[in-house]
């Protein structure tokens, strides 16, 4: 449960089994040492990255098999070791079976990787009630559609999430940038990459765009330094499409009268801060407007979740 004392959208104990090869291999051994085998060499934590010039990679750069298949430094930088990359053809649903003959291990490199799905947007633009219809209207489906939410989603990320939105505690802005990030990783690592390799859909509500747009531009902290950061979390996960549900702030702050559940931590912040984030969320939706989709927030629920849905389907459906 979490500080509004709703269950995590995708929330469960990860364990080990149904994992998939490509997530064993992301996985560190008992004792071993992160998330990603690629952490060997990495900046330390803590100060600003002095990682030079280079830039991160753009978001939406990568192709839906390429964004996991790919196992390079999105920096260019030094190579981590990459995770076993799903880089063989892509096979049509339904199609016939790769020839006898061919090895298990080949066959288990050649799934259609899923599409990854995100909904973003400030607090009480209508992220969960968006979500929870498009659970009724997405249920059923093969390969299955998964939900999930950040922070959060997985059993370490709930612990995440529940100090990150304690209003209790304070806490500094990268100390708040790397907790959303070490959940995201926690997410992307045990949710995410496996079912999106299984070739099902993930619909994730809020990802890297929210720390770019809270911690980047809301906490000041810089939308570069923070996609940085995040770039050891996500890999080369990249949402092939994000829905930004926009929402002027009249309409958010009667959403957020009307609401009865105490704020969190960050919703606590402030207006000024609300509008830098929102600053960033614009930003980021003019930059890349191929990946992020603007809804108008205002709509009924009904024609924002009909219009969500379509899109998914057709992404489904290549
Ligand atoms: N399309 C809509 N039209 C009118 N009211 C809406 C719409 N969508 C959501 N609401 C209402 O706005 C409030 C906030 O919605 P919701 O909890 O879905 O937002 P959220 O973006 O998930 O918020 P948070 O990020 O803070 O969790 C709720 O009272 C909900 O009923
Ligand atoms: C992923 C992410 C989230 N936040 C903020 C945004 C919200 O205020 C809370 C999450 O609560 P919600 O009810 O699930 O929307 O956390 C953030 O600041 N940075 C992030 O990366």
């Amino acid at each position: 449960m979490d500080a509004r004392g709703r269950a995590g959208g995708g929330e469960r104990d990860a364990g080990d089994h149904g994992r998939s090869l490509l997530a064993r291999e992301l996985l560190p051994p008992p004792g071993g040492e992160g998330p990603r085998g690629a952490l060997q060499g990495r900046r330390p934590l803590g100060g600003r990255y002095r990682g030079g010039d280079r830039a991160p990679q753009p978001l939406g750069a990568l192709d839906r098999r390429g964004a996991v298949a790919r196992g390079g430094d999105a920096r260019g930088g030094r190579r981590p070791r990459a995770p076993k990359p799903l880089q063989g053809p892509r096979r049509r649903r339904g199609a016939p079976r790769p020839e006898e003959g061919r090895s298990l291990k080949r066959l288990v490199a050649e799934p259609t990787r899923g599409p990854f799905v995100t909904v973003e947007g400030l607090d009480f633009s209508g992220k969960s009630t968006l979500v929870s219809r498009l659970k009724d209207e997405l249920a059923g489906l093969d390969p299955p559609v998964y939900f999930t939410r950040e922070p959060g989603g997985a059993a370490a990320a709930e612990r995440v999430r529940a100090l990150l939105l304690d209003p209790e505690l304070e806490m500094a802005a990268w100390t708040e940038a790397y907790l959303y990030a070490a959940a995201r990783a926690e997410l992307v690592t045990r949710e995410i990459l496996p079912r999106l390799g299984r070739g099902e859909t993930v619909v994730c509500e809020r990802f890297l765009d929210s720390s770019v747009a809270y911690q980047g531009y809301g906490r000041g902290l810089g939308a570069r330094e923070v996609r940085d950061l995040n770039s050891w979390a996500v890999g080369t996960v990249v949402p092939d499409m994000t829905f930004y549900l926009r929402l002027d702030g009249e309409e958010r702050a009667r959403r957020a009268r009307g609401s009865e559940a105490p704020l969190d931590r960050i919703e606590r912040v402030g207006d000024e801060f609300m509008g830098r984030v929102e600053v960033g969320f614009e930003e980021i939706s003019r930059a890349e407007p191929g990946r992020v989709r603007v809804l108008d927030a205002s709509l009924p629920p009904a024609e924002l979740a009909g219009t969500v849905r379509d899109e998914i389907l057709g992404l489904r459906a290549g």
